[in-house]
């Protein structure tokens, strides 16, 4: 059983290390609190919540996530981590897992940006292996609700949790390569997606012209209050102003569109339900009691 007092008495700092390093990264790269909240996602969805997203490639036969389509290139926040790691086996060694390192990351993370305080329940331990196979099959932004529904059902999550936690791209930003195909050529039709909205559109079009070469530049999930943790991608989303395709979806689809409109409209549900799903999200496949480890380094297995 995970438990809120879980270090309680084997490392009473561990919340006060993790706030600061966190704080610290934040304050020094602002859009490291969406990095850590997506760290924690794309580690808990693969494997279960087990740090294995942290885990260096060895060689060929100890391949990590790191390189895994939706990771790389794409994920950032690993060195973080490791610092706050650092610093929490200092003060109590052995002791603490990078699994609930990386939970409580994310939760203070997105608290700094915004969002509520929720509790976290603690006692993960670290995974030994990594499945790189697994981390491609994280959802994308190019699939179907449906598909996307099924990988959060398989998971244990169900359709409300997809509408809040996706809530999360209220901050951070995405690559042009992950929206592109909305902005020239919408489904062949060789005119974009009539669901864009005009001025969006016409801004996206500049940053992102039809070359390759602007494959990699960022542009904010939400472009009202890109850095901070609200309703504001809600209310994007009724504005016909979502910029991912699987962002979009979930304002016309008929189980999901009720839920955003009462998200864009009241803030306060939004925030209390976002801290409820990330709790369900951080309890994905947890390793407890003896198996697993508490690693020493995330980068590596003991
Ligand atoms: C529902 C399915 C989801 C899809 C298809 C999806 C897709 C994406 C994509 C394509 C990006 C941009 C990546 C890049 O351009 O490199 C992104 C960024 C992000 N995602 Fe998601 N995502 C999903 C769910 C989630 C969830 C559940 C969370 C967390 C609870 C999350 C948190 C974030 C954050 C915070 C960013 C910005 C990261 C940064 O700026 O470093 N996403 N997502
Ligand atoms: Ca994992
Ligand atoms: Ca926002």
């Amino acid at each position: 059983q995970l438990d809120y007092r879980f270090y309680d008495s084997t490392c009473p700092s561990l919340t006060g290390i993790v706030r600061y390093g966190v704080w610290s990264a934040i304050a020094n790269d602002t859009r490291m609190a969406a990095s850590l909240v997506r760290l924690h996602f794309h580690d808990c969805f693969v494997n279960g919540c087990d740090a294995s997203i942290l885990l260096d490639d060895i060689d060929s036969t100890f391949v990590g996530e790191k390189t895994a389509r939706a990771n790389q290139n794409s994920v950032r926040g690993y060195e973080v981590i490791d610092k706050i790691k650092a610093n929490v086996e200092k003060a109590c060694p052995s002791t603490v897992s990078c699994t609930d390192i990386l939970t409580l990351a994310a939760r203070e993370a997105a608290n700094i940006a915004g969002a509520s305080y929720w509790m976290v329940p603690l006692g993960r331990r670290d995974g030994r292996t990594a499945n790189k196979t697994a981390a491609n099959e994280l959802p994308s932004p190019f699939e179907s609700l449906d598909n996307i529904i099924a990988k959060f059902n398989a998971k244990g999550l169900d359709t409300k949790d997809v509408v809040v936690l996706s809530g999360a791209h209220t901050i951070g930003f995405a690559q042009c390569f992950t929206f592109k195909q909305r902005l020239f050529n919408f489904g062949g039709s060789r005119k974009p997606d009539p669901d864009l909205e005009a001025s969006l559109l016409k801004g996206l079009q500049t940053v992102c012209p039809d070359q390759v070469d602007s494959d990699t530049t960022l542009v904010p999930l939400d472009s009202v209050t890109t850095n901070r943790f609200d309703n504001s991608y809600y209310r994007n989303l009724v504005n016909s102003s979502g910029l991912l395709q699987s962002d979009h979806v979930l304002s016309t689809d008929n189980r999901t569109a009720s839920m955003v409109l009462s998200y864009s409209r009241y803030p306060y549900l939004f925030l209390k339900d976002f801290g409820a799903s990330m709790v369900k999200m951080a309890n994905i496949g947890v390793l407890m009691g003896q198996d697993g480890e508490i690693r020493e380094n995330c980068k590596v297995v003991n």
